[in-house]
């Protein structure tokens, strides 16, 4: 069954957790990323993580010592889940996983994301920065290596869920943003999919935000995603 994480992309604690009011019934797990945090700090993101699975959602890309160095740090906010980029590389990759592994128990220690090509990505702006791959072959060339240096998952988008199954198998849990019901704004992602077809896709995880934040009534707005996973699962 693929589970819904809420994006909480606001600066305002307060806002936060009216929509954690407001979604809890619809929602497995909320991220926090760079927003919320740069505003509020990470203690702010600790606390938060006490009551609510955390999706903490930070992209780290950095040379291997300063990322496993950052880990380090974040071990009192213990997320449930954590991003790196991917085109950091392998050794900044296993880094990471060696930092989780020094500060966490098996059982507690975070699941360890690797972010492949972001889904407000598109083949021309993947070529303006040098990668003439298309998107799909850079997420099967990126997600292979985070794989093999340590990675638990991937963040990818809807589109390459198949091929990286077929390519990596079952064990990669694959975290899946650029996530649009059908007839909403696709915004400034690239890469999207509704709801139903990435639960179909096989996504273990679909991260939506602004398609619940920005909607009238967030709540509904949550519960009608849930009721398509639920539907397709
Ligand atoms: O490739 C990526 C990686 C992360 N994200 C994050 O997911 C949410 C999506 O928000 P929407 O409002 O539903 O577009 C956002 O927090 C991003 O930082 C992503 O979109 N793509």
């Amino acid at each position: 069954m693929t589970r819904l994480i809420v994006a909480l992309d606001t600066r305002d604690p307060a806002q936060a957790q009216a929509w954690v009011g407001q979604t809890s019934a619809s929602a497995q797990a909320y991220k926090l990323g760079l927003e919320f945090c740069y505003a509020n700090g990470f203690a702010a993101a600790a606390t938060f993580a006490k009551s609510h699975p955390l999706f903490l959602d930070l992209k780290l890309h950095d040379i291997p010592n300063t990322v496993g160095a950052a880990v380090d740090s974040l071990t009192p906010v213990a997320p449930k889940l954590l991003t790196v980029h991917a085109s950091g590389g392998a050794a900044m990759i296993a880094a990471a996983r060696a930092a989780l592994e020094r500060r966490f128990a098996p059982a507690d220690r975070p699941i360890l994301l690797a972010v492949t090509v972001l889904t407000s990505t598109d083949a021309d702006g993947l070529r303006q920065t040098g990668v003439d791959a298309s998107p799909r072959d850079q997420v099967l060339r990126l997600g292979a290596l985070a794989m093999d240096a340590g990675a638990d998952g991937l963040v990818c988008s809807a589109h390459e869920i198949a091929p990286l199954r077929d390519r990596l198998g079952t064990t990669p849990v694959l975290v899946v943003p650029g996530i649009r019901p059908a007839g909403s704004s696709a915004d400034d992602q690239a890469r999207i999919m509704t709801p139903t077809q990435a639960a179909r896709a096989g996504a273990d995880w679909i991260v939506v935000g602004r398609p619940i934040t920005r909607a009238d009534d967030p709540g509904a707005a949550a519960a009608s995603i849930a009721a398509e996973l639920s539907a397709a699962s």
